[in-house]
């Protein structure tokens, strides 16, 4: 049997209170009450009252690990962690084993998110094969693909040969592509642990210093405009990062940058507990780097928030830092740590949380049917959550496979109560709707 849901009272973007009626997938009503029951059709009804509905989120940089390290994490596990964190799109990473560089990879993992049914899962495509930064992908064949790829990205490792980027602009711009750097110039980088400074100084650990990451988005920025076409900068880290994208945006080159809430709260003085759980590429940069990004997102150089979910094994975790994995997960906790760091503080308002988790991430992953306001006929993708809430971090009970969090203990605001996709529920009560209803 198929359920029409009936949201009565939820806060909307700016707007009064309203009841919302989710029906045959898209929202097919918004103002008072208009619900009534249909023949065959069960009639839920969720009492919004307090909670905020907003766009499903959309997240552009997810690590799903599968294939090749289901043991950290799955298409389903990891998309059933996304719906827990209000997303109902995410852009799988291509950094698995083997290497999603073929049209044959992305449609498998295109295809894992079709039968896990929690959100959209949109593979991203390597750039070059086997992420080597020699050769050129079959970005072509990837695009035209039932995937659909639009987005490119060799994630974990930097195109560093500037003739490959060229190229890979240069490709992408037949399909409406775009590319997603890593920006770490990997001479500068050998052997690095930690953000270079005054920290790494005093622990003895070699340093990945800013320019590292500030030199390579220079020089794409300058690429993309030299053959006119579209770049995109994963996780920014640096404030020398967001002048270059202000410069670059300024003089009209088509860029898009992204930062990570991590990079937004979280500073390399975390270091000094040796605890790996804090190692993350990039690195946790200063406290004037924090402020330079939270800056960077409220003034609209920095277009979207980006998890850069990256699980690990407890024993990639459990470690000395030399030893330990570079990423932190970042699913269930996005939403909590931007109303912490910029909601609360005054910077952002919930219509630009929306547009950073959302809009704009939609947009730049060419993802259709997400993104899209909550509004009468548009596609019944929204989560409502619980701006009131507050909750501590525990690893054992969030939905990702992996406890890498460096949120542990913690106490954030907000709560996911629900999730939609396209009408249906993906998260219900606070938890995950079973996958047998999901996608039956
Ligand atoms: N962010 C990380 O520290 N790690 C990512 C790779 C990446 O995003 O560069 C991973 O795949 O584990
Ligand atoms: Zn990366
Ligand atoms: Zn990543």
């Amino acid at each position: 049997m198929s359920t029409d849901y009936l949201i009565l009272g939820a806060r909307l973007l700016g707007e009064e209170p309203a009841d919302l009626v989710l029906r045959d997938g898209v929202i097919a009503s918004l103002g008072a009450d208009t619900a009534h029951p249909r023949d065959g059709v069960e009639l839920v009804t969720v009492d919004a009252d307090g909670l905020l509905a907003l766009p499903g989120l959309v997240d552009l940089h997810t690590h799903l690990r599968e294939p090749g390290r289901e043991d950290t994490e799955t298409v389903l596990t990891g998309s059933r962690a996304a719906a827990a964190g209000g997303f109902t799109a995410v852009h799988a990473m291509a950094n698995t084993t083997p290497v999603a560089d073929t049209a044959g990879v992305v449609e498998q993992v295109h295809r894992l998110g079709i039968d896990a049914g929690y959100v959209d899962v949109r593979p991203v495509g390597a750039v070059s094969v086997g992420l080597e930064g020699t050769r050129l992908a079959e970005l072509g064949a990837m695009a035209s693909s039932a995937a659909g790829v639009r987005v490119f990205s060799d994630d974990g490792h930097c195109v560093d040969d500037p003739v490959l980027m060229r190229r890979a602009l240069e490709y992408v711009k037949s399909f409406d592509g775009v590319i997603a750097q890593h920006a770490q110039e990997p001479r500068l980088t050998v052997g690095a642990q930690m953000h270079e400074g005054v920290v790494s100084a005093e622990l003895g650990l070699a340093g990945w210093p800013a320019v590292a990451e500030e030199s390579i988005i220079a020089r794409d920025v300058l690429l993309a405009e030299h053959v006119g076409s579209r770049l995109h900068v994963c996780h920014l880290s640096t404030a020398g990062s967001v002048d270059i994208v202000r410069w670059a945006k300024a003089r009209g080159i088509d860029v898009t940058a992204e930062v990570t809430p991590h990079h937004l709260l979280l500073t390399d003085e975390q270091a000094r507990s040796y605890d790996p759980r804090y190692k993350v590429n990039p690195p946790l940069r200063t406290a004037e780097d924090v402020e330079a990004v939270r800056a960077g997102l409220a003034d609209g150089t920095i277009d979207v928030v980006a998890t850069d979910h990256a699980p690990h094994a407890d024993e990639d975790k459990d470690c000395e830092w030399p030893a330990g994995a570079f990423g932190m997960t970042g699913l269930e906790t996005a939403l909590p740590v931007i109303q912490a760091t910029m909601v609360e503080t005054g910077r952002l308002t919930w219509a630009d949380v929306a547009r950073v988790l959302s809009t704009t991430p939609a947009r730049i992953g060419r993802v259709s049917g997400q993104g899209r306001p909550v509004a009468v006929g548009e596609p019944a993708n929204l989560t409502l959550i619980d701006p009131a809430a507050r909750r501590r971090v525990e690893p054992a009970a969030q939905v990702t496979r992996s406890r890498n969090t460096p949120f542990a203990g913690t106490e954030l605001p907000g709560r996911v109560v629900a999730t939609f996709l396209r009408g249906r529920a993906t998260v219900y009560d606070g938890a995950p709707v079973a996958h047998e209803e999901v996608n039956a």
